[in-house]
């Protein structure tokens, strides 16, 4: 797909970081750097703004590594970027961890996996179909 991007921070465009990779590593686009003490939370701007087709979303997931090594995740996660957003795209990192974290410029914070989806009209209705799960949920198969 061809995605129309304006690039207005100081970094490549976000790329995928092997062949067949979901998401693009999105990179942090700062000024100075952003301390997270723990349990904060801060709007990272990205310096990117694109244009979605209709009928596809862009997510805003969180990296693996970063989660892992250092507790950032993303609040919102997965992030949703709309189609007909035309905003900066921003990431809202927060920090899991006991430990201050510090979001440097460049730094990739984020991966954006664009994805198709459904738009729904209601059809209101009174019965549902039967299944053997009815309305069984929240671990009601058990652990193992
Ligand atoms: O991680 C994110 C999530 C959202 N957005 C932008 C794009 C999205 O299209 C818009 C609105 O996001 P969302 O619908 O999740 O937020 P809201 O709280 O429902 O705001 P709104 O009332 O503006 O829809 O904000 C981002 O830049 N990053
Ligand atoms: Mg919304």
């Amino acid at each position: 797909m061809l995605l129309p991007v304006i690039n207005q921070s100081r970094h490549a465009l976000p790329e995928y970081q092997t062949a067949h990779a979901a998401g693009l590593d999105v990179r942090a686009n700062l000024t100075e750097p952003v301390t997270l003490k723990p349990l904060q939370r801060a709007l990272v701007p990205t310096g990117l703004f694109v244009e979605i087709p209709v009928g596809y979303e862009m997510q805003v997931r969180p990296r693996s590594g970063l989660a892992y090594k250092h507790g950032i995740g993303i609040v919102n996660s997965p992030g949703t970027i709309d189609a007909d957003y035309r905003g900066e795209i921003k990431v809202l990192l927060v920090n899991l961890s006991d430990q201050d974290f510090v979001v440097q410029d460049g730094e990739r914070i984020a991966q954006l996996v664009v994805a198709r989806h459904e738009t729904v009209q209601w059809q209101p209705v009174s019965t549902l179909s039967e299944t053997s799960r009815g309305a069984s949920g929240y671990g009601s198969t058990g652990q193992q």
